[in-house]
């Protein structure tokens, strides 16, 4: 099996405003999508950010890519390495950690190690999970992903306004929490923080707290806290989370926090690379790891750094940012076959509306995806949908993720300032 070409599309999907350290989401996320083809007539699907500099980063490989065995990852690898060379960093969005070449190299071999996977999957016809090893749980559990986010958009785009409300302070967050337990039937809850100051958003863990005695409770700042702010936090919220994420900046800063409260500290920021293990396990800063295909290098890298994990007795997670079915697929194939994987992975798919991929193979019971059984990823594009995404990404007049700006137009003194607290 040979490929013959690569289709990259750039995709926008209607997201809400929901806030965190930086600003606000826009009113569109934006996604690639990739279609793979080979000579056997098969097409392999990836999912990957939809930004500019990936973009540029994609359209480069992928003409590098034809005539490759999509069953030889390390000639995938090296091509990547050779046709990116020593490339600038990828520019981020400041919620996932520092750009480098690492993670260049990393998400721009993720985006096509996907696709990769779903073709030998369809040309054997075995779901991705079987080519990892197999299952080790049937349905994967994810975590109720609460933000803080007012009611609309400022200004109104083009379409309906979203069906989640204003939440703002605890009693939002709380009803917020409620429907995300009632319709999809979470069984833990994360709260994206960084938008109140730090001893308020304590606060909404403790109501959180009395809402839902029985599910576990994870606080994100993105590193938005000072060391002694998340300290101050770590000591308030003593035995009420399950974690606590990146409160702080830097491994260092980290390792600081961690010798001063009682709960594991997480990561999807200062721990991105492999380069970051060493140091973080010799601070002992982080006790959990949120893994995340998209960065980390793919499913054989992600299963990697499981190992790593598990060696030096770290735990593991997954971390999300918007996505659309594909991605929510390679994560559920990856979480299956990963016993290492013991927390609920974050996923922001509730938020979605619209989607790439045919509808009524993913979906949420009791919180869990089920692993799909069907060749390959599992899922099948709706081409109809895709033109409809492509085409709003070409109308909603911007490129790259930016959650300054949007936030200006709500705040025009807004200052991204980190630590804020
Ligand atoms: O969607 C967001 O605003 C999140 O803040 C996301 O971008 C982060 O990368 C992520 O969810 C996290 O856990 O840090
Ligand atoms: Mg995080």
């Amino acid at each position: 099996m040979k490929i013959t070409e690569i289709v990259i599309t750039p995709i926008a999907m209607k997201d809400p405003p929901l806030r965190n350290i930086q600003g606000v989401h826009q009113p569109y996320a934006l996604r690639s999508i990739l279609q793979v083809r080979t000579d056997d007539g098969l097409t392999g699907l990836g999912e990957t950010y939809g930004d500019r500099a990936i973009l540029t980063a994609l359209r480069a490989v992928a003409p590098r890519l034809t005539g490759l065995d999509p069953f030889d990852l390390n000639g995938l690898e090296r091509i990547i390495g050779h046709t990116l060379g020593s490339a600038a960093g990828l520019a981020t969005h400041g919620l996932v950690g520092e750009a480098s070449d690492e993670k260049t190299l990393a998400t721009v071999l993720s985006a096509f190690e996907i696709a990769c996977w779903d073709l030998q999957g369809r040309a054997l016809k075995r779901p991705v999970v079987e080519l990892l090893g197999g299952k080790v749980r049937d349905a994967v559990p994810y975590s109720g992903y609460l933000f803080f986010k007012p009611a609309a958009h400022t200004p109104s785009p083009p379409y309906e306004t979203d069906r989640w409300g204003e939440a703002m302070d605890a009693e939002g967050i709380v009803a917020q929490a409620r429907r995300m337990v009632d319709e999809y039937g979470f069984k833990s809850l994360k709260l994206k923080g960084g938008v109140l100051p730090a001893l308020d958003e304590a606060d909404v863990i403790l109501a959180l707290r009395d809402a839902f005695p029985d599910h576990p409770l994870r606080l994100d700042p993105n590193a938005g806290w000072t060391v002694a702010t998340s300290i101050a936090v770590g000591h308030k919220l003593d035995g009420v989370l399950e974690y606590l994420e990146d409160p702080t900046a830097g491994i260092s800063g980290m390792a600081a926090v961690a010798r001063e409260v009682s709960m594991p500290l997480a990561t999807n920021m200062c721990v991105t690379a492999f380069s970051h293990l060493p140091p973080a396990v010799r601070e002992n800063a982080v006790q959990v790891v949120l893994s995340d295909h998209h960065f980390w290098g793919g499913l054989r890298r992600s299963r990697e750094l499981a190992a790593i994990c598990r060696t030096f007795g770290i735990g593991l997670s997954m971390h999300s940012n918007s996505h659309l079915g594909i991605s929510l697929a390679a994560m559920t194939h990856l979480a299956g076959a990963t016993p290492e994987l013991t927390y609920d992975c974050d996923t922001h798919y509730p938020y979605l509306v619209e989607d790439v991929v045919q509808e009524g193979v993913l979906s949420f019971t009791d919180g869990a995806v089920r692993v799909p059984s069907t060749p390959g990823l599992g899922v099948d594009l709706d081409l109809d949908s895709l033109a409809r995404l492509a085409e709003q990404y070409e109308k909603c007049g911007f490129d790259t993720r930016d959650d300054v700006t949007p936030m200006l137009a709500v705040d025009p003194a807004w200052d991204p300032v980190v630590p804020r607290w």
